[in-house]
């Protein structure tokens, strides 16, 4: 019979999960025991709670399943509460398995260490960034306890919060089950697919707009289906960037308002029907749009529910939806005649001469890196290198571009990397790696080899755009290639165009060990697309203050 801790690591990979990033503490000791022993998953500890979770949340993203961090009661699960925020922010499914007391500590009459108010506020502050919770202080409860609560991950994309008491992770339990996914009311189904295809077939100029959830749900290559058989025009969001890298023949590129290609601009804004698959609808998505969505032609599938118009189809998850959907379509069908704008152009060629560097050159080098090399999977973390992400070619990219937590970028990176086997290309801006890029350090006892490419303006330049008479902006320059190697990796600086590109090359055949490329730009210059998405919300602030 199973204990309850192998019953749970054997039930997240039932589930889905396919590996654990985890800092052990007292209350988690044991369970942590029976991960190393057990060989259930995979586990790699990090140096900080934080990254935990953020490279849990990018494995989620990259593989279209379950993240999973095992932490620490207290000191190690708070420490993971922005990650975690960040991961139902952006749908990332990401399960905290976090420690707790047992049933005799909390009835000791002591305050216990690692207790902030009360014994259960880790519960009530996990109650607040999770979708669902399981307390495990019933063996007779638990595994349908964990079943109920790892569907809920799974079937709303959102994270989910399971607590170990320390002194229950040896009792005997029932093996979890894997519940069926609950699936949509066919009568629902077919009264909104057929509306949707009514909306669709009206319109002159339907186009598609894509966004993460059809990534969590591991949907676009079906997605990609639907868009030849209705014969629509496909847009990511900001958010949704990097998605449908496999189907450039529907992608038409990035929509970002008045900060982005005015002919994908225009392709969204005098379109006469949205299909919005996945989309949320916040400001970095939408704070740019210069024309409101019209809603009675617009329909939006996300979180289980179908809005079209001013009705919603509740209970219908988005992968019921797209299959019925391509199930109406007709055989595939040549896009419809409409002269629909090319694809974007990235910037490429970039001449290796000793130009000083600005930050679109980065992106102009990696196009140029990756047409010679092959795509790399990206993560980026907040600041211009998300921007700069922006202006590289469509390539799978995870990053925090709505929830916009600083941090992300090294951290996830490795969690790609341990996760997937691939070898991530990281962007990340000085001051963000200034707050987790020192977890490289981890990369050499794992094998792993990241590319970083660390943006040094010696500033929070995102900040100075928006506030450029405060010097607290300033920052000094910590010279991070140089302490490289002592974290077990490779560093070397770059100034001029011809630097980055031979950096990088040598960075593509170095394998073994992290390669940081530490870029140096000079303050108050930043990306194009950067320098458009200000201008954008300046001007916008400028509309609302009327
Ligand atoms: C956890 C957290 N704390 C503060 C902030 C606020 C912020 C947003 S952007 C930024 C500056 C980033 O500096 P960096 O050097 O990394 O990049 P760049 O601007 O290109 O120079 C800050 C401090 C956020 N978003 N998250
Ligand atoms: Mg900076």
């Amino acid at each position: 019979m199973p204990t309850l801790a192998t019953a749970l690591l054997q039930g997240l990979k039932d589930h889905g999960a396919r590996e654990l990033f985890g800092i052990p503490g007292d209350f988690i000791l044991p369970l942590f025991k029976v991960v190393e022993e057990s060989g259930i998953l995979p586990y790699f500890t990090l140096s900080h709670e934080p990254a935990v979770g953020f490279a849990a949340d990018a494995a989620a993203r990259y593989q279209s399943t379950l993240g999973v961090v095992v932490v620490t009661y207290g000191a190690g699960a708070f420490n993971v509460v922005n990650a975690v925020a960040g991961a139902y922010a952006e749908r990332s499914p990401v399960v905290v398995v976090a420690g707790a007391p047992g049933a005799r500590e909390r009835t000791s009459g002591l305050l216990l260490h690692h207790q902030a108010r009360s014994i259960d506020t880790q519960l009530a502050v996990f109650r607040e960034i999770t979708c669902d919770q399981a307390v495990l202080d019933d063996p007779a409860t638990a595994p349908q306890a964990i079943a109920r609560v790892l569907r809920s991950a799974r079937e709303r994309s959102l994270p989910v919060y399971i607590e170990v008491p320390r002194d229950r992770v040896d009792a005997p339990v029932a093996p979890v089950p894997v519940l069926p996914r609950r699936t949509a009311d066919p009568d629902a189904l077919a009264e909104c697919a057929g509306e949707i295809a009514a909306l669709l077939g009206r319109a002159e100029r339907p186009v598609m707009v894509v966004d993460v959830e059809i990534r969590r749900y591991g949907l676009e290559e079906r997605v990609a289906t639907l868009a030849r058989r209705l014969g629509l025009p496909v847009v990511t969001t900001f958010m949704g960037r990097g998605l449908l890298q496999a189907a450039p023949d529907v992608r038409r590129g990035t929509y970002l308002g008045s900060a982005g290609d005015p002919a994908v601009t225009r392709l969204v804004e005098e379109a006469d029907a949205l299909l919005l698959l996945g989309v949320i609808l916040c400001d970095t998505n939408f704070a740019l749009s210069e024309k409101r969505f019209d809603w009675r032609h617009t329909v939006l599938a996300i979180d289980r529910g179908v809005r079209i118009g001013h009705h919603t189809y509740p209970e219908l998850p988005i992968e019921d939806l797209v299959d019925a959907l391509i199930a109406r379509a007709g055989p595939e069908i040549a896009a419809r005649p409409r002269t629909l704008p090319p694809l974007e152009d990235y910037p490429r060629g970039l001449v290796a001469d000793d130009t000083p560097l600005a930050p679109s050159d980065v992106a102009a080098a990696v196009n140029d890196l990756l047409d010679r090399h092959g795509p790399l999977p990206m993560t980026a973390d907040i600041g211009d290198c998300l921007f700069v992400a922006m202006e590289i070619d469509n390539t799978a990219l995870a990053a925090p571009g709505y929830y916009a937590g600083m941090g992300f970028g090294v951290p996830a990176g490795i969690g790609v990397a341990a996760a997937t086997g691939q070898r991530p290309l990281i962007l990340v801006g000085d001051g963000a790696f200034q707050m987790t890029g020192w977890e490289l350090g981890n990369c050499r006892r794992y094998g792993l080899d990241p590319i970083v490419l660390l943006f040094n303006n010696a500033s929070w330049e995102m900040l100075r755009v928006f506030q450029p008479e405060s010097r607290f902006n300033d920052l000094s320059d910590w010279n991070f290639a140089a302490m490289a190697p002592a974290l077990g990796g490779h560093g070397e600086r770059v100034a001029t165009r011809r630097e980055l590109a031979a950096a990088l090359e040598r960075a593509i055949a170095r394998r073994g060990m992290f390669s940081l490329i530490e870029v140096m730009l000079p303050r108050g210059a930043t990306s194009r697309t950067l320098a458009r998405f200000v201008t954008g919300l300046k001007s916008a602030r400028d509309r609302q203050a009327g």
